[in-house]
Protein backbone atom coordinates (compact mmCIF):
# COMPACT_ATOMS: atom_id res chain seq x y z
CA UNK A 1 0.00 0.00 0.00
CA UNK A 2 1.20 3.43 -0.66
CA UNK A 3 0.08 6.55 -0.07
CA UNK A 4 0.83 9.66 -2.15
CA UNK A 5 0.80 7.42 -5.23
CA UNK A 6 -0.76 10.25 -7.65
CA UNK A 7 2.86 12.25 -7.32
CA UNK A 8 6.42 12.27 -6.67
CA UNK A 9 7.95 9.88 -4.21
CA UNK A 10 4.81 7.82 -4.14
CA UNK A 11 4.55 7.09 -7.56
CA UNK A 12 8.37 6.00 -7.83
CA UNK A 13 7.45 3.83 -4.92
CA UNK A 14 4.40 1.92 -6.19
CA UNK A 15 6.63 1.43 -9.68
CA UNK A 16 9.15 -0.20 -7.96
CA UNK A 17 7.07 -1.99 -5.88
CA UNK A 18 5.26 -3.46 -8.59
CA UNK A 19 8.12 -4.30 -10.58
CA UNK A 20 9.21 -6.45 -6.96
CA UNK A 21 5.63 -8.51 -8.04
CA UNK A 22 3.81 -7.04 -5.21
CA UNK A 23 -0.20 -6.34 -5.60
CA UNK A 24 -0.66 -2.93 -4.86
CA UNK A 25 -3.15 -0.33 -3.49
CA UNK A 26 -3.04 3.06 -3.87
CA UNK A 27 -4.25 6.05 -2.15
CA UNK A 28 -4.16 9.50 -3.00
CA UNK A 29 -7.26 12.08 -3.73
CA UNK A 30 -6.43 12.21 -7.48
CA UNK A 31 -8.26 9.16 -8.80
CA UNK A 32 -7.65 10.24 -12.73
CA UNK A 33 -3.68 9.99 -11.81
CA UNK A 34 -4.38 6.48 -9.70
CA UNK A 35 -6.31 5.17 -12.35
CA UNK A 36 -3.56 6.07 -15.20
CA UNK A 37 -0.96 4.37 -12.73
CA UNK A 38 -3.19 1.53 -11.76
CA UNK A 39 -3.46 0.78 -15.78
CA UNK A 40 0.37 1.46 -16.34
CA UNK A 41 1.35 -0.96 -13.29
CA UNK A 42 -0.97 -4.11 -14.20
CA UNK A 43 0.06 -3.74 -17.95
CA UNK A 44 3.79 -3.08 -16.68
CA UNK A 45 4.15 -6.02 -14.67
CA UNK A 46 0.84 -7.83 -14.21
CA UNK A 47 0.49 -7.04 -10.58
CA UNK A 48 -3.32 -6.62 -9.01
CA UNK A 49 -3.54 -2.53 -8.44
CA UNK A 50 -6.31 -1.25 -6.49
CA UNK A 51 -6.83 2.47 -5.81
CA UNK A 52 -8.87 4.37 -3.03
CA UNK A 53 -9.17 7.92 -3.96
CA UNK A 54 -8.88 9.01 -0.30
CA UNK A 55 -8.32 12.96 1.63
CA UNK A 56 -6.45 11.78 4.07
CA UNK A 57 -7.72 15.19 5.39
CA UNK A 58 -10.96 13.95 6.07
CA UNK A 59 -11.36 12.23 9.27
CA UNK A 60 -14.73 9.52 8.24
CA UNK A 61 -12.83 8.83 4.98
CA UNK A 62 -9.68 8.26 6.74
CA UNK A 63 -11.34 5.88 9.42
CA UNK A 64 -12.76 3.75 6.95
CA UNK A 65 -9.40 3.34 4.95
CA UNK A 66 -8.08 2.61 8.39
CA UNK A 67 -10.65 -0.22 8.80
CA UNK A 68 -10.18 -1.82 5.78
CA UNK A 69 -6.40 -2.04 6.12
CA UNK A 70 -7.07 -3.08 9.58
CA UNK A 71 -8.95 -6.23 8.04
CA UNK A 72 -6.38 -7.08 5.31
CA UNK A 73 -2.53 -8.87 4.80
CA UNK A 74 -0.68 -5.43 4.03
CA UNK A 75 2.74 -6.73 3.42
CA UNK A 76 4.32 -2.92 3.29
CA UNK A 77 2.75 -0.02 3.85
CA UNK A 78 4.78 3.25 2.54
CA UNK A 79 2.88 6.42 4.50
CA UNK A 80 4.18 8.86 2.23
CA UNK A 81 1.34 11.27 1.45
CA UNK A 82 2.17 14.92 2.61
CA UNK A 83 1.81 18.44 1.54
CA UNK A 84 4.05 21.66 2.96
CA UNK A 85 3.11 25.08 3.63
CA UNK A 86 5.82 27.72 3.07
CA UNK A 87 5.82 31.02 4.33
CA UNK A 88 5.20 32.93 7.24
CA UNK A 89 3.12 30.83 9.81
CA UNK A 90 0.68 34.09 10.09
CA UNK A 91 0.09 34.17 6.11
CA UNK A 92 -1.63 31.04 6.08
CA UNK A 93 -5.53 29.61 6.54
CA UNK A 94 -5.59 27.81 9.70
CA UNK A 95 -7.43 25.48 8.53
CA UNK A 96 -5.03 24.30 5.98
CA UNK A 97 -2.81 23.99 8.66
CA UNK A 98 -4.46 21.81 9.99
CA UNK A 99 -4.91 20.22 7.45
CA UNK A 100 -1.52 19.67 6.85
CA UNK A 101 -0.90 18.23 10.53
CA UNK A 102 -3.75 15.53 9.75
CA UNK A 103 -2.43 14.68 6.62
CA UNK A 104 1.51 14.73 7.13
CA UNK A 105 0.62 13.73 10.79
CA UNK A 106 -2.77 11.88 11.86
CA UNK A 107 -3.14 9.63 9.10
CA UNK A 108 0.30 8.23 9.18
CA UNK A 109 -0.18 7.38 12.72
CA UNK A 110 -3.71 6.32 12.55
CA UNK A 111 -2.45 3.76 9.39
CA UNK A 112 0.52 2.76 10.83
CA UNK A 113 -1.71 1.71 13.90
CA UNK A 114 -4.34 -0.02 11.65
CA UNK A 115 -1.52 -2.53 9.97
CA UNK A 116 0.24 -2.90 12.57
CA UNK A 117 -1.71 -6.08 14.56
CA UNK A 118 -1.81 -7.87 11.48
CA UNK A 119 1.70 -7.97 10.74
CA UNK A 120 2.77 -8.61 14.14
CA UNK A 121 -0.19 -11.68 14.11
CA UNK A 122 1.61 -12.93 11.01
CA UNK A 123 5.52 -11.84 12.33
CA UNK A 124 5.98 -10.72 8.86
CA UNK A 125 5.85 -6.70 7.42
CA UNK A 126 6.86 -3.49 6.33
CA UNK A 127 6.36 0.00 7.37
CA UNK A 128 8.19 3.07 5.56
CA UNK A 129 7.28 5.99 6.44
CA UNK A 130 8.26 9.48 4.50
CA UNK A 131 9.75 11.66 7.28
CA UNK A 132 12.30 14.44 5.96
CA UNK A 133 15.20 16.19 7.18
CA UNK A 134 13.23 19.20 7.83
CA UNK A 135 12.04 16.95 10.79
CA UNK A 136 15.63 17.51 12.40
CA UNK A 137 15.58 20.75 13.05
CA UNK A 138 12.99 23.92 13.56
CA UNK A 139 12.26 25.08 10.20
CA UNK A 140 11.83 28.80 9.88
CA UNK A 141 8.93 29.37 7.34
CA UNK A 142 7.76 25.89 7.12
CA UNK A 143 7.62 26.03 10.84
CA UNK A 144 3.95 23.40 10.47
CA UNK A 145 5.66 21.42 7.73
CA UNK A 146 8.75 21.21 10.24
CA UNK A 147 7.37 20.06 13.27
CA UNK A 148 4.78 17.31 11.42
CA UNK A 149 8.36 15.97 9.88
CA UNK A 150 9.85 15.97 13.54
CA UNK A 151 6.85 13.64 14.61
CA UNK A 152 7.26 11.35 11.83
CA UNK A 153 11.00 10.99 12.51
CA UNK A 154 10.95 10.52 16.03
CA UNK A 155 8.11 8.28 15.61
CA UNK A 156 9.52 5.63 13.06
CA UNK A 157 12.58 5.62 14.37
CA UNK A 158 11.14 4.44 18.04
CA UNK A 159 8.88 1.59 16.44
CA UNK A 160 11.61 0.90 14.46
CA UNK A 161 13.39 -0.03 17.97
CA UNK A 162 10.21 -1.52 19.46
CA UNK A 163 10.28 -3.89 16.34
CA UNK A 164 13.52 -5.43 17.18
CA UNK A 165 13.28 -9.07 17.25
CA UNK A 166 9.91 -9.49 15.73
CA UNK A 167 9.41 -10.13 11.90
CA UNK A 168 7.88 -6.34 11.16
CA UNK A 169 10.38 -4.08 10.56
CA UNK A 170 9.77 0.17 10.22
CA UNK A 171 11.68 2.55 8.15
CA UNK A 172 11.98 5.78 8.35
CA UNK A 173 12.70 7.59 4.94
CA UNK A 174 13.87 11.27 5.17
CA UNK A 175 14.96 13.06 2.22
CA UNK A 176 16.55 16.35 1.68
CA UNK A 177 15.84 18.15 -1.48
CA UNK A 178 13.52 15.57 -4.22
CA UNK A 179 12.53 17.47 -7.57
CA UNK A 180 8.65 16.71 -7.15
CA UNK A 181 5.40 18.91 -7.26
CA UNK A 182 5.50 19.24 -3.42
CA UNK A 183 7.29 22.62 -4.21
CA UNK A 184 4.07 24.31 -6.39
CA UNK A 185 1.51 23.01 -4.05
CA UNK A 186 3.79 25.00 -1.25
CA UNK A 187 3.82 27.44 -3.87
CA UNK A 188 7.59 27.94 -4.06
CA UNK A 189 8.15 26.31 -7.74
CA UNK A 190 11.26 28.69 -8.45
CA UNK A 191 13.43 26.93 -5.38
CA UNK A 192 13.77 23.70 -7.56
CA UNK A 193 16.11 26.26 -9.99
CA UNK A 194 18.56 25.98 -7.37
CA UNK A 195 21.22 23.56 -8.55
CA UNK A 196 23.48 23.78 -5.09
CA UNK A 197 20.37 21.94 -3.52
CA UNK A 198 21.57 19.00 -6.05
CA UNK A 199 18.16 17.63 -6.54
CA UNK A 200 17.80 13.74 -6.48
CA UNK A 201 14.73 12.53 -8.33
CA UNK A 202 11.76 10.47 -6.48
CA UNK A 203 12.89 7.72 -8.09
CA UNK A 204 16.46 7.58 -6.08
CA UNK A 205 14.61 8.12 -2.90
CA UNK A 206 12.19 5.34 -3.47
CA UNK A 207 15.12 3.07 -4.58
CA UNK A 208 17.34 4.17 -1.24
CA UNK A 209 13.72 3.82 1.36
CA UNK A 210 12.84 0.70 0.07
CA UNK A 211 16.49 -0.85 -0.26
CA UNK A 212 16.48 0.36 4.06
CA UNK A 213 13.20 -1.58 4.45
CA UNK A 214 14.44 -4.73 3.09
CA UNK A 215 17.74 -4.28 5.28
CA UNK A 216 15.56 -3.57 7.75
CA UNK A 217 17.71 0.16 8.46
CA UNK A 218 16.40 2.62 11.50
CA UNK A 219 17.09 5.43 8.80
CA UNK A 220 17.64 5.93 5.35
CA UNK A 221 18.82 9.76 4.38
CA UNK A 222 19.33 9.59 0.64
CA UNK A 223 21.97 11.79 -1.03
CA UNK A 224 24.89 14.27 0.11
CA UNK A 225 22.66 17.72 0.84
CA UNK A 226 20.16 15.23 2.86
CA UNK A 227 23.08 14.07 4.84
CA UNK A 228 24.46 17.21 5.33
CA UNK A 229 20.54 18.81 6.21
CA UNK A 230 20.11 16.15 8.81
CA UNK A 231 23.88 16.14 10.44
CA UNK A 232 23.63 20.08 10.61
CA UNK A 233 19.56 20.00 11.91
CA UNK A 234 20.42 17.94 14.20
CA UNK A 235 24.14 18.91 15.94
CA UNK A 236 24.25 22.70 15.14
CA UNK A 237 23.49 24.85 17.93
CA UNK A 238 19.89 27.45 16.83
CA UNK A 239 21.89 30.48 16.75
CA UNK A 240 24.49 29.51 14.42
CA UNK A 241 21.83 27.08 12.15
CA UNK A 242 19.06 30.23 12.08
CA UNK A 243 21.58 32.88 10.59
CA UNK A 244 23.19 30.33 7.67
CA UNK A 245 19.55 29.45 7.00
CA UNK A 246 18.47 33.48 6.72
CA UNK A 247 21.61 33.62 4.35
CA UNK A 248 20.26 30.27 2.13
CA UNK A 249 17.67 28.45 2.50
CA UNK A 250 14.63 30.57 4.08
CA UNK A 251 14.86 33.24 1.34
CA UNK A 252 13.56 30.03 -1.18
CA UNK A 253 10.70 29.28 0.71
CA UNK A 254 8.89 32.42 0.35
CA UNK A 255 5.60 31.60 -1.92
CA UNK A 256 4.79 33.25 -4.94
CA UNK A 257 8.79 34.78 -5.80
CA UNK A 258 7.97 37.45 -3.45
CA UNK A 259 11.19 39.02 -2.22
CA UNK A 260 11.73 39.17 1.41
CA UNK A 261 10.59 42.35 2.69
CA UNK A 262 13.49 44.41 3.95
CA UNK A 263 11.99 44.50 7.78
CA UNK A 264 10.97 40.76 7.87
CA UNK A 265 12.65 39.37 10.73
CA UNK A 266 13.11 35.85 9.95
CA UNK A 267 14.86 36.84 6.55
CA UNK A 268 16.84 39.65 6.95
N1 LIG B 1 10.08 16.69 -2.40
C1 LIG B 1 10.93 16.83 -1.37
O1 LIG B 1 11.94 17.56 -1.45
C2 LIG B 1 10.68 16.09 -0.10
C3 LIG B 1 9.50 15.43 0.14
N2 LIG B 1 9.32 14.79 1.33
C4 LIG B 1 8.08 14.08 1.62
O2 LIG B 1 7.82 13.13 0.62
C5 LIG B 1 6.42 12.82 0.62
C6 LIG B 1 5.93 12.80 -0.81
O3 LIG B 1 6.03 14.13 -1.33
P1 LIG B 1 6.53 14.45 -2.80
O4 LIG B 1 6.50 13.24 -3.63
O5 LIG B 1 7.78 15.21 -2.69
O6 LIG B 1 5.44 15.50 -3.23
P2 LIG B 1 4.23 15.43 -4.28
O7 LIG B 1 3.49 16.71 -4.13
O8 LIG B 1 4.75 15.08 -5.62
O9 LIG B 1 3.34 14.22 -3.75
C7 LIG B 1 2.55 14.34 -2.59
C8 LIG B 1 1.57 13.21 -2.57
O10 LIG B 1 0.79 13.31 -1.37
C9 LIG B 1 -0.58 13.23 -1.72
N3 LIG B 1 -1.43 14.00 -0.82
C10 LIG B 1 -1.28 15.29 -0.48
N4 LIG B 1 -2.33 15.69 0.28
C11 LIG B 1 -3.13 14.60 0.40
C12 LIG B 1 -4.38 14.38 1.03
N5 LIG B 1 -5.04 15.36 1.68
N6 LIG B 1 -4.93 13.15 0.96
C13 LIG B 1 -4.31 12.17 0.27
N7 LIG B 1 -3.13 12.31 -0.35
C14 LIG B 1 -2.56 13.53 -0.29
C15 LIG B 1 -0.66 13.81 -3.13
O11 LIG B 1 -1.79 13.31 -3.81
P3 LIG B 1 -3.10 14.14 -4.20
O12 LIG B 1 -2.73 15.57 -4.38
O13 LIG B 1 -3.58 13.46 -5.45
O14 LIG B 1 -4.02 13.90 -3.05
C16 LIG B 1 0.61 13.26 -3.73
O15 LIG B 1 0.39 11.96 -4.23
C17 LIG B 1 5.76 13.88 1.49
O16 LIG B 1 5.47 13.32 2.75
C18 LIG B 1 6.84 14.95 1.62
O17 LIG B 1 6.72 15.67 2.81
C19 LIG B 1 10.30 14.74 2.29
C20 LIG B 1 11.48 15.39 2.08
C21 LIG B 1 11.76 16.10 0.88
N1 LIG C 1 13.76 17.87 3.33
C1 LIG C 1 13.06 19.00 2.89
C2 LIG C 1 13.76 19.61 1.78
O1 LIG C 1 14.92 19.64 1.73
C3 LIG C 1 11.62 18.76 2.61
O2 LIG C 1 11.02 17.98 3.35
O3 LIG C 1 11.03 19.38 1.72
Amino acid sequence: MVTGASSGIGTALARRLAGQGYDLLLVARRADRLAALATELRETYRVGVDVRPVDLADRTARDALATELAGRDIAVLCANAGFSSCGHLRDHDPAQLAREVEVNVVAVHQLATAVLPGMLARDRGGILVTGSTAGEQPVPMAATYGATKAFLNSFSQALHEELRGTGVRCTLLAPGPVRTELYDVAGVPGIRKHRWLRWLTPDQVAAAGLAGLAANRREVVPGVVAKAQAWSGRHLPRWLLFPAMRRSVLPLLVPGGRRPEPRDGVLS
